[in-house]
């Protein structure tokens, strides 16, 4: 038995819609051995929109894979431990495909560099800003070309804290790239690379001050507000306890608020508000650091198949 730990992941970032994405402590486990036939798949806790045949993602993340390197187990079993709420923009496809990638990449021997697993998962996912983070942890700029990712890692200081707005809600991720324009104004994609690119800057180099003003977004968060209703409340009680910018995790509906030094003192701050707002019943905060790490392996047992 392969025993894989794979994180959550924070996409887009604000403006860098699907080339910026970053790893959170918070991890789904993913345990898969060769067994003599069949495919058996396991999942706690369960939902409804995990499949237990070929369909299901981490095995058909695993599949590429065995296609790709030309190996096949007898049979498989798979089972899976999610952390990570599904449908609510922290990745958890994404963390199903890198991981997948990642464990059937060690059973099948290991055969596929990390550059070739980074690229197969984000062309599965069909774009880098969650798997490249879910495969090698920390804060990714990425970019997905025809037959590679290009990104840079930049290993995210645990001073800077994620505060994580998760409703009870999901948003699929599917419907809310499809509602997004086909065309959009040419200043507001000046409006977006000027942000995306202070971000990146202000980032790498401890300049938290300019976070609130790089953080802005006229590409996707217009369109997807109006779909989470209690989207700007979240995010002005945030900027109100201190956070240095606040936006949707991905394609939400989970909402991010980034904040530095005295965290605690945020974390009360918005757990009152939430509490006179009203809004404590249908959402839930966690504060979370960068994972730098990204998938893992943290065991390995013998199944005792003969080959
Ligand atoms: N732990 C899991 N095991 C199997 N399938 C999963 C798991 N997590 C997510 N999925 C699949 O991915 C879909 C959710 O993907 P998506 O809409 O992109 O949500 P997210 O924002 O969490 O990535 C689910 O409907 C399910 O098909
Ligand atoms: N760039 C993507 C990110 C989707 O992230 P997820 O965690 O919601 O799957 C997008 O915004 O569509």
């Amino acid at each position: 038995m392969i025993s894989v730990k794979v994180p959550a992941s924070s996409a887009n970032l604000g403006a860098g819609f699907d080339c910026m994405g970053v790893a959170l402590k918070l991890y789904n486990i993913i345990e898969v051995e060769e067994i003599e036939k069949g495919l058996i798949i396991t999942s706690s806790p369960d939902d409804p929109s995990i499949a237990k045949d070929e369909n299901n993602l981490v095995f058909r993340a695993m599949k590429t894979v065995f296609d790709e390197v030309g190996w096949y187990p007898r049979g498989l079993r798979i089972n899976l431990i999610n952390e990570i709420p599904l449908t609510r923009g922290l990745g958890s496809s994404a963390a199903c495909i890198s991981g997948g990638i990642y464990a059937a990449n060690l059973l099948s021997g290991g055969k596929l560099s990390e550059e070739e697993m980074i690229y197969l998962a984000a062309k599965m996912e069909g774009h880098p800003d969650n798997s490249t983070p879910a495969m090698i942890g920390g804060l990714v700029f990425a970019v997905l070309e025809d037959k590679k990712v290009n990104y840079i890692k930049f290993v995210v200081p645990a001073r800077l804290k994620f505060a994580v707005f998760i409703p009870d809600f999901q948003l699929s991720t599917e419907y809310a790239r499809n509602i997004l324009p086909k065309y959009i104004e040419f200043k507001d994609a000046v409006f977006n690379i000027g942000r995306a690119t202070l971000f990146a800057s202000a980032i790498t180099t401890g300049n938290y001050e300019l976070l609130p003003a790089a953080t802005q977004d006229r590409l996707h968060q217009p369109y997807r507000k109006k779909l989470i209703p209690d989207f700007d409340k979240i995010v002005n009680l945030s900027i109100e306890a201190g956070a240095k910018g606040a936006f949707l995790s991905g394609a939400g509906p989970s909402i991010i608020a980034l904040v530095d030094e005295n965290y605690e003192v945020f974390e009360q701050n918005v757990k009152n508000a939430l509490a006179s707002m009203e809004l404590a019943a249908n959402w839930d905060l966690v504060i979370l650091e960068a994972d730098n790490s990204g998938a893992t392996v943290f065991s390995v047992q013998s199944t005792g198949l003969k080959r």
